[in-house]
């Protein structure tokens, strides 16, 4: 099976540019995710995957197939969208099957009467039966059959849609959030359901979520999308890791990552609360970003070293998050996971290693650190 592959593809709706130029190429049988914040362009991009929308510009093939040139039911996809989408005279059973049975059904087949009385249609309904009764059955909904979708809880009408996408068995997933209308408990069993489902079926699943944590737990490969473009397409690791713009690495990991401005001293090197970070920090730096879990109030060479105040520490259990901010007005928050005797109102110095610092420039693209150590001079 053969890559899905976005070249230079716009989409204008008016005035507005949706999809900028965006270039991607999906791998045959992964679980890519499009995250991105409300806006950005993610359902615009499964739309045109589908084929319900045209790009006014670029290519969509898939090897040598043309992808543009296809009708939406030639490409072979399906799709689950966040409202479920079910018919609501149908029963369950109805609603799985029938999409499969018009599907291999003659014009003549399907009119309504004839459905009943043709001896090759009714056995195309029997099929689709019995392989939709052995999705059901996977998906635990099959003493659900004969209920109509309003006899149904969120979860159960989502996981009928998703047996409605799957009893056709189409070579690619298209999902546009449709975890968003549940409650958490049941989203995070679903993710695990949607994850095994892809692992079984080996295809290639697109996924739209604006969840980090839906996106971090479930994809092969993320792409992060901003204003119509892609900020950065990686493994869930390299997005959180090596965030190669400040956008993506304030858009991934709870609590937020952290960011500092980086000043300049009377030289013009790179400064923070009187630190001279010009061995370390390349000279085109505008901020430090750094994660929560990387603070630590032992002191240690080679680290950034930040003065703050204690404003709240919020007990979990298992760790105690801690916001702060310095005499700048930086708020920063912070996660320990012992600190007996930090209370509010604490004066307190953190030490965050250098290796655990991410360096922006003023345009928010990654810089690399630089390699010689540090000689923190206060
Ligand atoms: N048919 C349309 N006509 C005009 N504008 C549209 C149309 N469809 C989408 N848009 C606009 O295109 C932009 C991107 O929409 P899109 O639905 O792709 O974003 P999204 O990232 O999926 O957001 P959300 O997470 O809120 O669904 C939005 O500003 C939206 O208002």
């Amino acid at each position: 099976m053969t890559d899905i592959e976005l070249t230079a593809v716009t989409k204008t709706y008016g005035a507005t540019t949706v999809l900028n130029e965006l270039s991607l190429s999906i791998k045959n049988g992964e679980f890519l995710t499009l995250l991105g914040a409300s806006g950005c362009g993610k359902s615009t991009l499964l739309k045109l995957l589908a084929g319900l929308e045209p790009p006014d510009s670029g290519e969509i093939r898939k090897g040598n197939i043309n992808l543009l040139a296809q009708t939406p039911a030639e490409r072979d996809c399906a799709m689950v969208f966040q409202s479920y989408a079910l018919y609501p005279h149908m029963t369950v059973g109805d609603n799985i099957c029938t999409p499969l049975y018009m599907n291999t059904m003659s014009f003549m087949q399907r009119l309504p009467g004839v459905r009943w009385l043709s001896p090759s249609a009714r056995k195309h309904i029997r099929t689709a039966h019995e392989q939709g009764r052995k999705i059901a059955k996977t998906l635990g909904i099959e003493h659900l059959w004969s209920r109509k979708p309003a006899a149904l809880s969120g979860g159960q009408r989502q996981r009928v849609a998703l047996a409605r996408a799957m009893v056709r068995r189409p070579s690619l997933f298209l999902f546009d959030e449709p975890l968003s209308n549940l409650d958490a408990n049941l989203r995070q069993s679903l993710r695990a359901e949607i994850r095994q489902l892809h692992d079984e079926l080996s295809v290639t699943f697109v996924y739209v979520t604006h969840d980090q944590h839906e996106a971090m737990s479930m994809s092969d490969r993320i792409a992060v999308m901003k204003n119509g473009r892609i900020l950065q397409l990686g493994t869930p690791a390299e997005i959180y890791d090596q965030p190669q713009h400040r956008d993506v690495a304030a858009f991934v990991g709870a609590p937020r990552i952290n960011f500092l401005p980086i000043t300049r001293d009377s030289q013009g090197r790179a400064s923070f609360q009187g630190q001279n970070l010009g061995q370390m920090l390349p000279a085109t730096v505008a901020e430090v970003g750094f994660r929560p879990h990387t603070a630590s109030l032992k002191p240690q060479a080679n680290a950034l070293k930040i003065n703050a105040h204690v404003v709240l520490v919020e007990y979990t259990g298992a760790e105690r998050i801690v916001t702060l901010t310095t005499p700048e007005n930086i708020n920063l928050t912070i996660v320990l996971d012992s600190e007996p005797n930090l209370r509010t109102g604490d004066d307190l110095t953190l030490f965050i290693p250098m290796s655990h610092c991410h360096a922006f420039d003023s345009e928010g693209l990654r810089l690399m650190p630089l390699c010689v150590p540090l000689s923190c001079a206060a």
